[in-house]
């Protein structure tokens, strides 16, 4: 049997997609082997997060009430002990900021092995095989593993668990020691753009270098509000300067997973698609029907998007 522990991830009041997504994962991981799935949710509002997390799949959710934001020595502390006190097989942690600090730490901790950045988890039982894209992208690698192990997992890879769940609740009284709290979270202070968050956003309208000058970015900012979407950009766009760094999708970008994505004279690099394929419906809109954007598009407009902007404008305006 493997159970699995995977551990929520929250930020400002609010559980990130990734928390479902590794619901998924886990639930996948522990039915291989007839295991069951714990989830972890450490500070914030653990009530509220927990009752969230109760989808389909969830055997137990282990509340650790301390203090309000991600905190590295919080997190290491509560989850070395949830291990100890429930001896999984695997720990599974988002591939996000917080996750990736305090994975390699517990790794350390517990003498276990750390696998990042997984796409794909297979369990014959015996054998983890642990997929990992390198090289933007262009590679896929797999890593064997034995045993126990430590993993963090890519956003957007795997689908958001749903449905109400019948786990239990329970709070675990870790024993925190404050003395070793080394830092903690006094605020935040967004990058340029306010308070957009394009991972959030169920309808994308996004821009690439086919726009060619910064003042065309209005027209796409047109087609954004007519259709009340939100507006983001592949990384050319906030190289120039255009748009802020949060507005940006991709590798070294922001993951989106909306209802749908349309990507303005985008061509579709790797990079590109790396934080845009979750999405649920991808429009393009390309003078080039060999762009890669094309091999992954539901919908594609091979035109010139100073001609078709234009009339989708029209057409949803008012
Ligand atoms: C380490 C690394 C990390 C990276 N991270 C990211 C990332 O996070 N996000 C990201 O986006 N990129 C990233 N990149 C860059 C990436 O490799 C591409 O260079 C970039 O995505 C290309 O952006 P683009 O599609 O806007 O431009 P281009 O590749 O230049 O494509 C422009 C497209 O517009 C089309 N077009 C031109 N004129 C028109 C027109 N009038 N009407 C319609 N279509 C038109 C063209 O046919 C073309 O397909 C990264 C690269 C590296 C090396």
């Amino acid at each position: 049997m493997t159970d699995v522990l995977a551990v929520a991830d929250h930020r400002r009041g609010e559980l990130r997609d990734v928390s479902y997504e590794s619901i998924t994962a886990g639930r996948q991981l522990a039915d291989e082997t007839g295991g069951d799935l714990h989830i972890a949710v450490i500070s914030g509002t653990v009530d509220d997060f927990a009752a969230k997390l109760n989808r389909d799949g969830v055997d137990t959710i282990h509340t650790v009430s301390h203090g309000e934001e991600f905190n590295h020595d919080v997190y290491s502390q509560a989850i070395t002990q949830l291990y100890d006190e429930l001896a999984p097989q695997y720990v599974l942690t988002p591939n996000s900021v917080n996750g990736l600090d305090y994975a390699p730490a517990i790794a350390n901790e517990l003498d276990l092995p750390v696998v990042t950045d997984t796409v794909d988890l297979d369990n014959d039982g015996e054998t983890l095989v642990a997929t990992r894209e390198m090289y933007g992208g262009k590679v896929e690698t797999t890593t064997e593993l034995e045993g126990d192990a430590v993993i963090t997992i890519r956003g957007a890879e795997w689908p958001a668990a749903e449905g109400t769940g019948d786990a239990t609740i329970e709070a675990f009284d870790a024993d925190i020691d404050e003395d070793a709290i080394g830092s903690t979270v006094n605020g935040f202070e967004e990058v340029g753009g306010g308070d957009v968050d394009i991972s959030e956003a169920d309808l994308l309208v996004s821009v690439g270098r086919g726009i060619e000058e910064e003042e065309n970015l209005d027209l796409i900012r047109d087609l954004a509000d007519a259709l009340g979407a939100t507006l983001s950009s592949s990384r050319p766009i906030v190289d120039n300067g255009w748009l802020p760094k949060n507005r940006q999708v991709g590798q070294s970008g922001k993951v989106v997973t909306p209802d749908v994505y349309i990507a303005i004279g985008i061509s579709g690099a790797v990079q590109h698609v790396a934080g845009m394929k979750g999405s649920d419906t991808i429009v393009a809109i390309n003078t080039d029907p060999n762009a890669p954007i094309m091999d992954i598009a539901d919908y594609a407009i091979v035109d010139d998007l100073f001609d078709v902007v234009p009339e989708l404008i029209d057409e949803f305006d008012g």
